[in-house]
């Protein structure tokens, strides 16, 4: 189950979103927000990091703006692990390497065609398991 969430900065990067995860029969959860009133993306952040803590949700997906705020929103969650990509090569880097929860896009940054192969790649990529990798994500739980 993928947890989404966005402010109005993401709100319609996330449809396209949902969209996507719809036709690939990918089930999620839509946090919000829902329209594109202005709001603030930390509570949205919140939301999605404690779906991924109470293990309602495997993983993440945030949008703002930029993707900044909400990252650093996002990543001040335990166990949330919040990667900003805004392209192919590092959205693979971080499931391989980072076993990144949590997906972060700018809304205002990206396109809807890279948006959506950053998604797919994001989601089908497995965490590579390797002892280094292991070692470093244990340190920055520690
Ligand atoms: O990118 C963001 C945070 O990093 C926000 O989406 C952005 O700051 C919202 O700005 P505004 O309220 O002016 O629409």
């Amino acid at each position: 189950m993928i947890a989404l969430g966005s402010d109005h900065g993401g709100f319609q990067l996330k449809d396209e979103i949902i969209k996507y995860l719809e036709d690939n029969n990918i089930e999620y959860k839509d946090l919000g927000c829902y329209t594109t009133d202005s709001c603030d993306y930390p509570d949205f952040a919140n939301k999605v990091a404690k779906s991924i803590q109470n293990n309602e949700c495997d993983k993440g997906i945030l949008i703002c703006g930029t993707g900044i705020g909400i990252s650093i929103a996002a990543n001040k969650h335990k166990g949330i692990r919040a990667a900003l990509c805004h392209d192919c090569f590092s959205a693979e880097a971080t499931r391989l390497h980072n076993d990144a929860n949590v997906l972060v896009m700018g809304g205002r940054i990206v396109g809807p065609g890279l948006a959506l192969k950053i998604v797919e790649i994001f989601l089908s990529t497995d965490f590579s398991n390797d002892e280094r990798h292991i070692r470093r994500i244990n340190l920055i739980e520690e």
